[in-house]
């Protein structure tokens, strides 16, 4: 991924440990509910937020929606590549993990498939919040979030805080 910022005003590279820390809080958030039947990760960004999650709450059994809305910065059709063919109900008893809601495009795309499963995100921006149910942290809508699977280690040092 190229590191030039285009139209986001505001840059918020995220280290492996906030990161961790932030997947682990929402864990901890999502922990009261009985019995979880499993996790459906959005692919890519929910992956690694699904495996931190899955881990904290002793969940084993994980599944994948594979959905790609986005070209570097520039956000283009919804294509849905792969469903969560095993899920049933809805997604009813279903976390459903993503590494951030944006426009709200993917999120709202996804609830449609899946409107019984509890949609948790890590990072959220105004104009998506209110498609999920649990989130950690709130950044403005001018706010580009770089995550660590998409840098160099020493592009942290690059990306102006
Ligand atoms: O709220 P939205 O504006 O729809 O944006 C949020 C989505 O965009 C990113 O995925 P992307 O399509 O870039 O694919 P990736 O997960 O493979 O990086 C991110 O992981 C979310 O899934
Ligand atoms: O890495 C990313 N950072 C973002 O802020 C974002 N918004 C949509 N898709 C995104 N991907
Ligand atoms: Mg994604």
């Amino acid at each position: 991924m190229s590191n030039k910022i285009q139209n986001p005003e505001k840059n918020f590279p995220v280290t492996w440990e906030e990161l961790h820390r932030n997947a682990k809080a929402l864990a901890w958030r999502l922990a009261d509910h009985a019995k979880w039947k499993g996790i459906i990760a959005i692919t890519r960004g929910g992956l690694v937020p699904a495996a931190i999650i899955a881990r904290e709450l002793d969940i084993r059994v994980v599944e994948t929606i594979s959905v790609k809305s986005y070209d570097h910065q520039t956000q283009g059709e919804i294509r849905v590549l792969k469903a969560a063919s095993a899920v049933e109900d809805g997604g009813k008893d279903w976390l459903l993990i993503d590494d951030l809601v944006d426009t709200g495009k993917t999120a709202a795309h996804v609830r449609k498939l899946l409107p019984h499963a509890h949609f948790a995100t890590i990072y959220a921006k105004p104009a998506g919040r209110t498609l999920v149910d649990t989130f950690i942290t709130e950044v403005s809508q001018d706010t580009w979030i770089f995550f660590p699977w998409d840098l160099l280690p020493v592009s942290y040092l690059q990306i102006e805080r």
